[in-house]
């Protein structure tokens, strides 16, 4: 697995809405791979497909402490293929993101506190969830980029 390029704000592609994923296949498996690696090698808790030069509807949410997020709590890697958000709570929650393209700069964003979502996994399985806290956060933050929408955008 490689550690890839990060696009930073004002790249093109950041500002597109990436293509849905059709065929999981060993390059969407690659690719998966290589944004892990990448996420990684940045201590991010999250990375999407845009980020790394590919507009896919494809990203990572592998929210773990670390230096940039000591309280962030602790989960297995998921990956996220043509996500959709089914549902969200009324209630909001207001905390500071950080963006891997934005870099050295903590913006404060107004979440839905919960959401109900659907997307694949790897393998092309229809997965439903809910969820909650830090880990629904980071999907409407990874969410946002498939539609080629950054924390600059959404800033209060
Ligand atoms: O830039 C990305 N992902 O797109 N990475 C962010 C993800 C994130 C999202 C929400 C709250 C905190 C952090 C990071 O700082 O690791
Ligand atoms: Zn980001």
């Amino acid at each position: 697995s490689a550690v890839l390029p990060i696009a930073t704000v004002g790249e093109k592609i950041l500002a597109q809405h990436a293509q849905a994923v059709t065929v999981f296949d060993v390059s969407i498996q690659s690719l998966a791979d290589d944004m892990l690696t990448t996420m990684l090698a940045a201590n991010g808790v999250g990375i999407a497909a845009p980020q790394v030069f590919s507009s896919a509807a494809m990203f990572i949410m592998a929210s773990r402490p670390n230096p940039r997020y000591p309280d962030a709590p602790n989960m297995r890697p998921v990956v996220v293929i043509n996500p959709r958000i089914l549902e969200t709570s009324t209630q909001m929650e207001l905390a500071e993101e950080g963006c891997l393209s934005i870099p050295d700069q903590r913006v404060k964003i107004w979440r839905h506190a919960q959401i109900k979502v659907q997307y694949h996994d790897l393998n092309g399985n229809l997965i439903s969830d809910i969820l909650v806290g830090f880990v629904a956060r980071i999907f409407q933050h990874e969410f946002d980029h498939i539609q080629g929408i950054t924390l600059l955008e959404r800033s209060n």
